[in-house]
């Protein structure tokens, strides 16, 4: 593959991209490489997948299976493996890029090091230094509870060192609640695995997403490009709203930006990434980041000119990108509210009424109570009336048993 030239699908001179994870992030992903002629591959644990629904073809593997892993990008030979989970036989991709079977992006020792959150929370305080909360791991209950008496203290968060999305976290306020947390992230976690972090509680003011692109500049080499800050709002550790741009002071986003260029910076190559942040005044925390595109980062399908999908799309693709806010704007996650297998969405006509708005159902085959469904995206002069029109379009929408 050359970058910068891309050839015709389903032919000899196909530029093929195979995207490892196909929920509703890598979709989006999927349409833009579409649009720029790529030939593109659906991988996920599971069939009709959002993104198979658009991709050239897909496959069902379990990607955590290295053998498997290796044996389909033996079988399909992409240019490129984008990651769109974690949960991921990462091992294996560091293999495969080594070999040069194909590259990785934005590079394998990022899927590697992001897979796990001992990985990149030792990279971002122990190795580079950023602020983070105080932080322990454990592998088992009486670990977890002497970690908690020994530094961290009350309260603390604890999360599977595998997880995303909110699953098996929870906030731990007082000594009675660290039985139910460690139980709970063993069963919560994606992959089974003992072990957890507890961090100390970080009592921000607010928090932030500061999407930050590897992408080859003028210069001709890889240069950093920042979007508008990201401001969002977390429930059970899952996000339900974000909109942008986030109102911040000048200091508080310079340290967001210098935090944001050390860490992808050290992680290399090149895509989009999702920094996330804690903010208390002029202070700043590193959280964690995603190498790849950030739910809350749906926000930009209605803010940006290129929306973070299309930045990643154009990043990996050795395009050039621009980073810059269109209209301020907000998102609103749709929930799946039943348990069943292909339900029905009421209320789209209403919802789509509400100014400036537009509507993302993903599609997924099956629903349960508290998967994400869909979202709702709308524009407005200012993010607070965008929120509020986000927020009443995607409520106007009804998941109902099919
Ligand atoms: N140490 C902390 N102090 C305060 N709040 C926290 C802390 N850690 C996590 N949270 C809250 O929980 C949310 C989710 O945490 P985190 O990003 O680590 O989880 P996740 O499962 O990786 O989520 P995702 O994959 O969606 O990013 C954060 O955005 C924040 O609102
Ligand atoms: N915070 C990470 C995140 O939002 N990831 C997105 O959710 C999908 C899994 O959804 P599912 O659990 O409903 O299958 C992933 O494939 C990705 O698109
Ligand atoms: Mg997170």
């Amino acid at each position: 593959m050359r970058l910068g030239t891309i050839g015709t699908p389903l032919s000899p001179s196909a530029t093929r991209v195979m995207l490892l994870g196909s929920g509703e992030l890598g979709k989006e992903v999927i349409v833009a490489l579409q649009r720029l002629g790529c030939e593109v591959i659906a991988v996920d644990r599971y069939p009709n997948a959002p993104g198979m629904q658009v991709a050239h073809r897909s496959h069902v593997i379990a990607m955590t299976d290295s053998a498997a892993l290796r044996a389909l990008i033996e079988l399909e030979r992409p240019h490129l493996v984008v990651p769109e989970i974690e949960a991921i036989a990462t091992d294996m991709l560091v293999e495969i890029e080594k070999q040069g079977l194909a590259e990785v992006i934005p590079t394998a020792r990022a899927a590697r090091l992001t897979m796990n959150r001992e990985g990149i929370r030792r990279l971002a305080a122990e190795e580079l230094g950023l602020p983070t909360s105080p932080y322990k791991f454990a592998d088992s209950l009486a670990e977890l509870q002497a970690a908690i008496d020994g530094s961290i203290g009350y309260p603390c968060i604890v999360k599977p060192v595998m997880s995303s999305s909110g699953k098996g976290q929870s906030l731990v306020k007082t000594a009675a609640d660290v039985d139910k947390a460690w139980n709970y992230a063993q069963s919560g976690g994606r992959v089974g695995h003992g072990r957890v972090i507890v961090e100390g509680f970080v009592a921000f003011d607010y928090e932030i997403t500061q999407l930050t692109v590897r992408a080859v500049g003028t210069s001709g080499d890889v240069e950093t490009f920042f979007c508008e800050p990201i401001g969002h709002v977390q429930v059970n550790g899952d996000y339900v709203e974000s909109w942008q741009p986030m109102q911040m002071s000048a200091l508080a986003l310079r340290r967001s930006r210098e935090i944001a260029a050390k860490i992808t910076g050290n992680l290399g190559g090149r895509g989009i990434f999702g920094v996330e942040l804690f903010i208390e005044g002029d202070e700043v925390w590193f959280s964690e980041v995603s190498p790849r595109p950030h739910d809350t980062g749906l926000v930009t399908l209605a803010t940006q000119r290129l929306s973070e999908f299309e930045l990643h799309a154009r990043a990996i693709l050795g395009l050039p990108v621009d980073t810059g806010l269109r209209r301020p704007g907000a998102s609103a996650v749709i929930y799946g509210g039943v348990e069943d297998k292909g339900i029905a969405f009421e209320g789209v006509a209403d919802a789509l009424a509400v100014p400036e708005s537009d509507l993302r159902l993903f599609g997924k085959p099956e629903s349960f109570v508290k998967r994400r469904m869909g979202v709702a995206v709308a524009n407005a002069d200012t993010t607070d009336e965008a929120r509020a029109r986000a927020k009443l379009a995607a409520s106007r929408v009804k998941p109902v048993r099919g």
